[in-house]
């Protein structure tokens, strides 16, 4: 199932700065290893925010919900999803 995930990621202010670069990391190890499996399919920056577009391919809404709570800077994060299927005009066989 795929899913675009909007994440805007939200840091307090005064929050202690190696504590955050330490979840950044944190979070940019695991999204390369979900991208790697294929489960975080496409990440985009939004233009001017602190905040990305993402594709996610998943079983289901369950697996979704808990990866998106697995991420380390989930706690900073407004997250909005949207769920998408196969376009009748998509020419890619993956999309589904
Ligand atoms: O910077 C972001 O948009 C939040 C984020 C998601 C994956 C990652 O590495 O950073």
């Amino acid at each position: 199932m795929l899913f675009q995930v909007e994440m805007d990621v939200n840091v307090p202010i005064g929050f202690d700065q190696d504590e955050f670069n330490r979840l950044k990391t944190a979070e940019k190890k695991l999204s390369q290893d979900l991208q790697e499996k294929g489960v975080w399919r496409h990440i985009w920056r939004v233009v001017g925010q602190y905040a990305n577009v993402s594709i996610f391919d998943v079983e289901d809404n369950a697996e979704l919900h808990d990866v998106l709570m697995g991420l380390p800077l989930y706690p900073f994060m407004d997250v909005r999803v949207t769920a998408l299927c196969r376009h009748p005009s998509s020419i890619r066989d993956n999309d589904r």
